[in-house]
């Protein structure tokens, strides 16, 4: 999917929206919403498209091309959020989990973690 139509207003607020009207489509019907076709296939499809778009993020940050890199993580993080809403979980548990890691440096966290 491409294209944003006015990028200069757009921001991360977006994803709340997004989730909303994907939560809107489960049990809606398959045959009218490409979001209703993937939860009825599942979680095992929805999780298929997640590592495919992964992918293919990858694969255009290899290139070098900003759009597509942009467009890919759109795709990317649309199969994101319909995964959350197919499990169950609400953006706002991993805007939690984001802002609780904030100040703390990765290999910081890394280090406290308990040896296996
Ligand atoms: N953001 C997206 C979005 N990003 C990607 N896609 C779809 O994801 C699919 C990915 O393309 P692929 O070729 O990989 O998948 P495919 O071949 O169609 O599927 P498979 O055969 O692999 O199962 C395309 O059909 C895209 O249109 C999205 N579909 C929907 N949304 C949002 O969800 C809203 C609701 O959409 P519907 O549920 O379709 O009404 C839309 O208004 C958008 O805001």
């Amino acid at each position: 999917m491409t294209g944003v139509p006015d990028a200069a207003a757009a921001d991360a607020r977006v994803l709340d929206r997004l989730f909303a009207v994907i939560r809107s489509r489960q049990g809606a019907d398959p045959a009218t919403s490409y979001t209703a076709k993937l939860f009825a296939r599942g979680r095992p499809k929805i999780a298929q498209k997640l590592g495919e778009e992964a992918v293919e993020t990858v694969i255009e940050a290899m290139r070098g091309d900003k759009a597509a890199i942009a467009s890919e993580s759109a795709d990317l993080l649309y199969h994101l959020l319909v995964l959350w809403a197919d499990a169950g979980v609400a953006p706002a548990a991993v805007w939690a989990a984001l802002a609780g890691r904030e100040g703390i440096g990765g290999l910081a966290e890394k280090a406290s973690r308990p040896t296996e």
